[in-house]
């Protein structure tokens, strides 16, 4: 695996990219004027923030773009890891959920819910920047009676091997990350940044 280049390592753990202009940002900036930063998230995940889940607002050319980069994306495995499930096409989209960090927010790192949302989630990020670090989970952090069969967590050592200790991305305005198959089963995100920034995370729907 060291000797993959970048883009066959995002391939191969499933992190894809797109970009798209961050023209909903003054949609999403009056949808959150009114709240107030939060302390906490239910989780502590991240804090000192504000964030609102908008079903008012549609961003159907965000969604078509996420949804045709998800459908050409092959992925890329190795000879010994079992297949891991991708989302089926066409999927179905929770409200998006809208965020605003500023100097004083924290995004620790965090494997998202498997029992709220399903195989993908995208995030724009519409102004601002910031830095995403994947790492390899730890075992008690995966339900693995809601997660994918993966063949066991020994997945999770050929991972640790196979991969750098850590991945990290750029995150400006304007661009947008997916996560789906390792980096959204098997890997723990975290978003490092100083100053403020807005982003818009798309999940889709559990897969019956
Ligand atoms: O702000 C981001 O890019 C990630 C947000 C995130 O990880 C989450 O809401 O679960
Ligand atoms: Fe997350």
């Amino acid at each position: 695996m060291s000797k993959l280049s970048t883009e066959a390592l995002f391939s191969y753990i499933s992190l894809l990219r797109f970009t798209h202009p961050p023209t909903s940002l003054p949609l999403v900036q009056k949808s959150l004027s009114r709240l107030r930063p939060r302390p906490s998230h239910f989780d502590s995940v991240i804090k000192n923030h504000r964030e609102k889940t908008d079903p008012t607002l549609p961003f159907p050319s965000e969604l078509s773009l996420i949804k045709s980069t998800l459908s050409s994306h092959t992925p890329l495995h190795s000879p010994s890891l079992p297949e891991i499930n991708f989302p089926p096409s066409p999927l179905t989209f929770l409200p998006p959920h809208l965020l605003h960090y500023t100097s004083t927010s924290v995004l620790s790192p965090h494997l998202d819910s498997v029992r709220y949302s399903g195989p993908s989630i995208s995030v724009l990020t519409l102004l601002g920047s910031a830095s995403l670090r994947l790492k390899v989970a730890r075992p008690s952090e995966i339900d693995l009676k809601l997660t994918p069969e993966f063949g066991g967590l020994q997945i999770l050592n050929e991972l640790r091997t196979e991969l750098p200790e850590t991945i990290e991305i750029e995150l400006n305005a304007g661009e947008g990350y997916i996560l789906s198959g390792i980096s959204r089963y098997l890997m723990e995100h975290e978003v490092v940044g100083e100053g403020e920034r807005y982003a818009v995370v798309f999940r889709d729907d559990l897969i019956e």
